[in-house]
């Protein structure tokens, strides 16, 4: 089994950033969303990615973004990765690609099977794939919702190049890494006491259970029928 990366999301301090890059986390999430309570201006994603300093990739999240936003983000902030999780198309995703010159990461929402032939659509032209949760009908933001979807519907892929999000927490984190196994892992309010505040008590069992679940490795078929049916 591989080794997950772990991205946390929705980062605002520099104190937590420096708790998460402590324990290994090798990706950080700011997200653009003014809805969010996690949304970051872009004078804050400034700030933070200089206090990052190269230590770790840095993502910003955007939601249905116009091009001059996305000018404005690869020429000040310069993020190494931009997350795209709202309704974009294959083609508006390469255009993101093209005008930014940054990486860029397609979020597909998943509840049904159908919903996994959306990566094939996206696979070409996106450089990562994260599958989420679809937000429940009582939220007001595409993601950040702490949900999850089916992860039995990911038995069907053949490939684990994805990052696999949505209700990811100290408690479901050994099923994603033993049952799910995918490339990342991304995390958000699984490790906030409120929404929008991260908790350092929270992180760190969170990193303690996914060092745990790592060296557990996969679990036999049987196992995982029995504990995760
Ligand atoms: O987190 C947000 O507030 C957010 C707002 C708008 C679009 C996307 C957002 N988050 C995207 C993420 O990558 C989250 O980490 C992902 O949805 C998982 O969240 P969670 O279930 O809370 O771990």
């Amino acid at each position: 089994m591989t080794r997950p990366h772990i991205k946390i999301c929705g980062l605002k301090t520099e104190g937590h950033i420096d708790t998460v890059l402590a324990r290994g986390c090798s990706e950080v999430g700011f997200v653009h969303f003014e809805r969010s309570p996690r949304h970051l201006s872009i004078e804050d994603m400034i700030r933070l990615r200089a206090h990052v300093g190269g230590r770790a990739l840095v993502t910003v999240v955007t939601v249905d973004a116009d091009d001059e936003f996305l000018k404005r983000l690869a020429t000040r902030v310069r993020p190494d990765v931009i997350q795209l999780h709202g309704s974009e198309t294959a083609a508006r995703v390469a255009a993101v690609q093209a005008l930014t010159g940054a990486t860029v990461m397609k979020a597909i929402p998943v509840t049904s099977m159908a919903d996994l032939e959306e990566i094939e659509r996206f696979r070409p032209v996106a450089d990562r794939i994260l599958l989420d949760a679809r937000a429940p009908k009582t939220s007001n933001i595409p993601g950040g919702n702490g949900v999850s979807f089916d992860w039995g519907l990911l038995d069907a892929l053949e490939s684990r190049d994805f990052t696999l999000s949505g209700g990811i927490n100290p408690d479901t984190i050994e099923a994603a890494v033993r049952r799910v196994a995918p490339r990342g892992l991304d995390v958000s309010s699984g490790v906030e006491r409120e929404p929008g505040v991260k908790d350092d008590g929270l992180i760190h069992r969170l990193f303690d259970a996914f060092e745990a679940a790592v060296e557990a490795g996969p679990l036999p078929l049987h196992e995982e029928k029995r504990r995760f049916a």
